[in-house]
Order: C-alpha cells, then sequence, then structure tokens
C-alpha cells in the first residue's frame, strides 16, 4: 500500500511540531506539507491525504473546510470546536460523502480513559467538578478536554435522573466556583511546569474519587495522532472523539 500523505497545519507549534516528528518517524506515512500562520493551505493540500490540523481555535475551521472541499481527510486535534462548528462542518460534509473528518479534543489513551471511567462513574455521586490543569501559554479555557469531559458526565447523570449538585455556596467574587459547563463546575489552572493534566472529582456520603491523568510529556498524544490518521479515511462523515476508535 502507498504511504499515506500527510499535511499538519500548526506544524511549528508545540503540537505539531511533535505531530511532524511522529509522521516522519512512520514507515507508513509520509509528511508533504507543514502549514504555518499566513500560508495558504491549497496547494500542500492538492498533494495529500489527510490534513492534521493542529493550530489554533481561530484558524481550524477554516483549515478543515479547505481540507474538506479538497476532498482531504482531516484529524483535528485543535480546541475550539463547539456545536455551531460542528454543525457547520456536519453540514459541508453531507456534500462530500467520501471524506473522514476525526475531531479529538484529546488524543492520548489516558486522559480518554479518564473521561470514560468518570462518565462511569457518574451515576453514583451526587456531586462531581473537573479541574484541569496546563502550561500557561495555552490561549483558551476551559480545555477542549475538560469541556467534554463535563458535557458527557453531565449527560450521564441526566441519563441516570441524577439532579443537580448540592451546592449553598453564594460566590463572593465572580469565578470562584468556576465555569458551568451543563451544571458541571470546571475549574481552569494555569502553571509553568506543566504540560496538561484532569482531575475529576465525584463524592458521595462519607467519601470521594478522584480520577486523574497527567500529560508529562506531548509525545502523549502522538500515538493517538498517528493512529486516527491510519484510520480517519476509513471513517467517513464527522466523529467527534477518538475514544470512538479505541472501543472505549
Ligand atoms: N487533541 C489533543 O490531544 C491536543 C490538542 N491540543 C490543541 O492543539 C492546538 C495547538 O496547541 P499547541 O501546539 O500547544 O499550540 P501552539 O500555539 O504551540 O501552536 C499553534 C500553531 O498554529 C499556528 N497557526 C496559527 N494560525 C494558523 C493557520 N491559519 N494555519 C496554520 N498554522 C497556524 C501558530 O503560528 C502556531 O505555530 C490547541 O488548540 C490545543 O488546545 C494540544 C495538545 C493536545
Ligand atoms: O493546549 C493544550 O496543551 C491541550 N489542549 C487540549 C485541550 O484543550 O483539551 C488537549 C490537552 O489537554 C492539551
Amino acid at each position: 500500500m502507498d504511504a499515506l500523505r500527510v499535511v499538519v497545519s500548526g506544524a511549528s507549534g508545540r503540537m505539531g511540531t511533535a505531530a511532524c516528528a511522529a509522521v516522519e518517524a512512520s514507515d507508513d506515512l509520509v509528511l508533504v506539507g507543514r502549514l504555518g500562520r499566513g500560508d495558504d493551505p491549497s496547494a500542500a493540500l492538492a498533494g495529500a491525504d489527510v490534513l492534521v490540523d493542529l493550530s489554533v481555535p481561530a484558524s481550524s475551521p477554516a483549515l478543515v473546510a479547505a481540507a474538506v472541499e479538497a476532498g482531504v481527510h482531516a484529524v483535528v486535534g485543535t480546541t475550539g470546536w463547539d456545536d455551531a462548528r460542528l454543525a457547520t462542518l456536519r453540514e459541508q460534509l453531507g456534500g462530500a460523502p467520501s471524506v473522514g473528518v476525526l475531531v479529538a479534543p484529546n488524543f492520548s489513551v489516558g486522559a480518554l480513559l479518564v473521561t470514560a471511567f468518570a462518565v462511569r462513574a457518574a451515576r453514583f455521586f451526587e456531586s462531581v467538578e473537573v479541574l484541569e490543569l496546563h502550561h500557561p501559554d495555552k490561549v483558551d479555557a476551559p480545555s477542549g478536554t475538560a469541556v467534554r469531559t463535563a458535557r458527557l458526565v453531565a449527560a450521564a447523570r441526566a441519563e441516570a435522573g441524577v439532579g443537580p449538585a448540592p451546592d449553598a455556596t453564594t460566590a463572593s467574587l465572580p469565578g470562584s466556583r468556576g465555569a458551568d459547563v451543563d451544571g458541571v463546575p470546571v475549574h481552569s489552572v494555569r502553571l509553568r511546569g506543566l504540560v496538561a493534566s484532569q482531575e475529576v472529582l465525584l463524592g458521595a456520603q462519607g467519601e470521594t474519587v478522584s480520577l486523574r491523568h497527567d500529560s508529562i510529556d506531548r509525545s502523549s498524544f502522538m500515538p493517538g495522532v498517528l493512529l486516527a490518521v491510519r484510520q480517519v479515511g476509513s471513517h467517513p462523515g464527522l466523529t467527534v472523539g477518538l475514544e470512538h476508535w479505541l472501543d472505549l
């Protein structure tokens, strides 16, 4: 089989640099383009099979739209894909039925497992809060992973008939109880020395559970990136979350 031709957008960034190296180290993949801020993606996409987008939330929708337009599959790690953006992309993919796009808030298997464990645990605990901790150069908050975790946990609670978490607190400073994501408080820490961490705190009468994941190096994301690049062409349409391809 011919090697898959891969273009990386955000190629000079922290994740893009690691992804380019991971692609170059793979015998079955060939890196045919590195896109940075201000580059026109069309020429690179013309000779590509898969775009890996690791850019910034402001640029990601246009880059992915250009890939779909060119008939190129896309693996999207960039955050900021809210419901409105996903709906627009879904509509575009309706006109490109053979193209696959994966929007993956997190590529690390450990992070995906923590989210899956939290969803499994959700119905047993009346209280739940999410803490996400990242390096201080991260441009967005809350993290895409935390938003997705909170939404999935909230959906699992709703399905099980768990009511709102108890909370008698009146915040005397705005923000002190975190952001409200479907009723789940999400707290964002930015700290030099960190890469990416998440902790899901669950509480019931007389007991608590803390589910924590730490990416201590961006290499933690690369097996997931490579798996996604290899599989995206076999999954036409939009997939949100790499967990769907890991049987989690
Ligand atoms: N899904 C996952 O597992 C992970 C996702 N991320 C997400 O990936 C994104 C990138 O993260 P980092 O590498 O830490 O950020 P970064 O700031 O180091 O890199 C972003 C790069 O994108 C470039 N860029 C901006 N506009 C562009 C455009 N129009 N075309 C091409 N490149 C463009 C910037 O110049 C920069 O080099 C963020 O949204 C982050 O949240 C980060 C880590 C893991
Ligand atoms: O910006 C980062 O670093 C990360 N971004 C993603 C997110 O917002 O969830 C994934 C991971 O947490 C690292």
